[in-house]
């Protein structure tokens, strides 16, 4: 298939490491020495790469990595760079709609532009106490939802109105999400929402195993299993993994964290509607070309992509989560009608808020909610503390290469 590709286009190249096209690069130029002349010394074997992405979102992932780690992790920072011919795409499509009247059409311009200079870190900041950074950005009013005791089912109903009357309506849940920083703000809403759900719920427990190590396997020794007993295996979370206990309803949204099955669409971050099962979930697909169609998922035995623990596990689960809340990471790509940010932390790298505003088809769909914790002592009701860094360093990198 590679020896016959005339094209091949990879999206969201930003948030891949540079050492993952440095590998491609290699394995090309090697898979095509026999069939493409000269492809030892041309770039990908010589084979035509279109590489999507923006740099103003989420850069790849270094694991507790410097701002300078991650910078040097990305694209630019490789020798494939000095090869790419950058062409800049200038519209924001998403906020594009037709027959609209001249101030909503203004409206829409206005905000195409204030998300692009927080994307680029441009926006201009305010200090709340002498000799601090300039990096809290006002959010308009028309976004915020304030705190006070309701403020997250208030995020949750502007979000989701009129929820347990529509939450059947697959139009209705396909284009809408609340996005969070974190997993563990992203469950907490998870678990609200669920609770709101009529129904019975069902609960799918993991069954989780610890691995050999390669000395057990090598000199047939048992392995640690008492050290490491099933109820601890089972309160461990991993990002990209699920969790043990998976409680269920007919008519939970559920996005793949696993490619399933890529002939049929299921391919990790499709969203996805429960009807239930036992030893499968059957589900109706509601994201992408097969959207409506019916599809059942079963257990598969999974493992923490990275892990710091000093043992691996697997897990045989649902490749699942809920959906009615996901993380700001795992919404890239998206694009929604209705968009709740709960922001009880900060976003944690850089990209992230541009992503999540950026996720939105109008300003009328978007909603924030802040949560300025005690030790944010400076901060001020309706402002967000930018501790990302913004996207200047990248497009500065990127403005010196040639265009179009
Ligand atoms: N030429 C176009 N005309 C009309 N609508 C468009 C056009 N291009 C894209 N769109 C719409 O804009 C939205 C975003 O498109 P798409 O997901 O392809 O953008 P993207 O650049 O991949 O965005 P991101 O990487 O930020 O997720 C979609 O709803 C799509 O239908």
């Amino acid at each position: 298939m590679i020896q016959e590709a005339s094209l091949i286009i990879w999206d969201e190249a930003p948030m891949i490491s540079r050492y993952a096209f440095e590998a491609v690069d290699r394995t090309f130029r090697d898979i095509l020495k026999s069939t493409v002349h000269c492809s030892r010394s041309r770039l990908f074997g010589g084979k035509l790469f279109v590489l999507g992405g923006d740099f103003r979102q989420i850069l790849p992932v270094v694991t507790k990595g410097s701002r300078e780690q991650t910078v040097a992790a990305s694209l630019p920072n490789s020798t494939i760079w000095d090869h790419c011919r950058v062409l800049h795409l200038t519209r924001n499509m998403r906020l594009t709609a037709q027959d609209i009247p001249d101030q909503t059409r203004q409206e829409l311009r206005d905000f195409a532009e204030w998300i692009k200079l927080i994307g680029e870190g441009k926006i201009q900041g305010t200090s709340f106490s002498e000799g601090r950074e300039p990096n809290w950005i006002q959010i308009p009013e028309r976004f915020l939802i304030r705190n006070g005791e309701r403020s997250l089912h208030m995020l949750i109903e502007s979000t989701y109105p009129d929820f347990t009357n529509k939450y059947q309506d697959i139009g209705y849940i396909q284009e809408r999400a609340i996005l969070a920083p974190k997993h563990d703000d992203v469950d907490e809403i998870n678990n609200i929402m669920l609770s709101m759900l009529p129904g019975e719920m069902r609960i799918y427990n993991s069954a989780d195993k610890l691995c050999p190590t390669e000395h057990e396997i090598n000199d047939h020794e048992s392995n640690d299993q008492d050290m490491h007993p099933p109820e601890l295996l089972h309160s461990l979370n991993f990002p990209g993994l699920p969790n043990h206990c998976l409680k269920l309803k007919v008519g939970t949204p559920i996005i793949l964290l696993r490619n399933v099955n890529l002939s049929l669409g299921l391919c990790n971050g499709t969203r996805i509607v429960v009807k239930m099962g036992n030893q499968v979930i059957e589900a109706k697909v509601v994201t992408g070309s097969r959207a409506g169609e019916i599809v059942h998922l079963h257990r598969a035995v999974l493992s923490p992509s990275s892990t710091h623990s000093p043992f691996t596990m697997k897990r045989r689960q649902f490749p699942i989560k809920l959906a009615f809340s996901m993380t700001i990471n795992k919404s890239q790509g998206q694009t929604l009608k209705n968009v709740g940010l709960y922001l009880p932390n900060s976003c944690f790298c850089h990209g992230q808020l541009y992503v999540a505003l950026s996720r939105v088809t109008s300003p009328r769909g978007l909603k924030i909610l802040i949560v300025n914790k005690p030790d944010n002592r400076d901060g001020q009701e309706g402002y967000y503390r930018l501790e990302e860094f913004g996207a200047e360093q990248m497009v500065a990198e990127e403005d010196g290469r040639p265009e179009e």
